[in-house]
């Protein structure tokens, strides 16, 4: 007996990845949950034609027997199908930025829109397992972090909790990430020849992914720079974070922080002292790669954080969560 799951955005690139991973997942059924009739009916290979498709309504999944629906969508649209699922008894896992920041105002500082839902807002539980894996079971509203942010707080946080870095002398985050981060609907911005040969810088000091980053690990506006980056790849982020190192010497006890926190996580891998993890290493995985060097003489320090934009970054996250919330092992499909 499996449970049935529902995906609404499953056109799109983090609901095919859901798609994919929950089709081989042992404990789950995945339905697609078709939001409008007229989209593109993309062809099906013969004797392929993929999990059983229902309308987007909430009494339709009901019908199905659907325990949890992930919303691979646009926050605005995330907003409205999170409330329909929610009051219908339906738990939700939202993969989009909607109910990621806490209050309505700092949604609308970062998002420029009214946030629609303040109570469900309130009430969103923020699926960053690592760190409140505890919170996640009983979750009727399930906010998947960002991806930009699970790289950055799953490097900052343990060392920000150790007091190893200077915040005096600031945090720069240098990220990266491959095209189909900003997802498939076409724009000039992810067209192939605006794209290709190139390497662009956006959102300077307003990406919208900098207060995820600031509230998870308690780091002040004023102490950290954030730069997001297109490079010409299909997935993949990998940011490279400077810092002055305090109370520790040496890559090795740098590194040591991130052992202790990290021990019995099955999704973080940590890179021998002085090491480095690439975007290879991480593609088409649930898996997080930090790898630090610390200059012993003046206390610079470097963390290079990679995830798969997809993976950890997006779905397979939000599978880890789903996992967590339905009671199997918390690795289930995802190794
Ligand atoms: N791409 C990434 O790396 C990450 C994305 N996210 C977030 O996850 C969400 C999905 O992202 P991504 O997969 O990249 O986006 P895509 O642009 O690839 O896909 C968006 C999906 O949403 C559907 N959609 C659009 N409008 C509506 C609507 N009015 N009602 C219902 N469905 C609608 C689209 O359907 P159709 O194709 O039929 O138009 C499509 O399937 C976004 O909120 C994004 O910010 C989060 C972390 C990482
Ligand atoms: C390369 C690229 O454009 N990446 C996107 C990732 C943001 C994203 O997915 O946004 P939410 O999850 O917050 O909705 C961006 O920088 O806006």
């Amino acid at each position: 007996m499996t449970t049935n799951v529902g995906i609404v955005g499953f056109r799109g690139y983090s609901g095919m990845e859901l798609e994919r991973i929950l089709t081989a997942h042992s404990g789950v059924t995945p339905w697609l949950l078709e939001h409008r009739a007229d989209s593109t009916q993309e062809p099906q290979p013969i004797g392929h034609s993929g999990p059983p498709r229902i309308p987007c309504t909430a009494e339709a999944a009901s019908d199905a027997g659907i325990q949890i629906v992930f919303l691979a969508t646009p926050p605005e649209v995330s907003m409205e199908l999170a409330a329909a699922f929610v009051s219908a008894g339906i738990r939700v896992v939202d993969l989009s930025g909607a109910f990621r920041l806490v209050t309505p105002e700092n949604y609308k500082h970062w998002y420029k829109s009214d946030h629609t839902q303040p109570e469900l807002l309130r009430e969103a539980v923020y699926g960053l397992p690592e760190f409140n894996r505890a919170a996640v079971p009983q979750a009727r509203l399930l906010s998947n972090p960002g991806c930009y942010p699970t790289a950055a707080n799953l490097a900052l946080r343990p060392l920000v909790q150790a007091g190893v870095i200077d915040l005096t002398r600031g945090i720069v985050c240098d990220a990266k990430s491959g095209v189909s981060g900003a997802g498939r609907k076409a724009s000039l911005k992810t067209a192939f020849s605006e794209v290709t040969e190139n390497f662009s810088a956006y959102s300077l000091l307003d990406h919208r992914h900098v207060p995820e980053v600031l509230m998870n690990s308690a780091i002040q506006e004023e102490d950290f720079s954030f730069t997001a980056q297109l490079i010409p790849i299909h997935r993949g982020i990998l940011e490279t974070i400077y810092f002055r190192a305090k109370g520790v010497t040496t890559s090795a006890e740098l590194l040591d922080v991130y052992v202790n926190a990290y021990r019995n996580e099955p999704f973080v891998r940590l890179y021998p002292a002085g090491a480095v993890p690439d975007l290879r290493g991480v593609n088409r995985t649930n898996f997080c790669d930090i790898g630090v060097r610390l200059d012993s003489k003046t206390g610079r320090a470097v963390v290079v954080s990679c995830i798969d934009n997809l993976g950890k970054g997006a779905a397979g996250q939000a599978i880890q969560n789903m996992n967590l919330m339905l009671g199997f092992n918390e690795t289930e499909g995802l190794l």
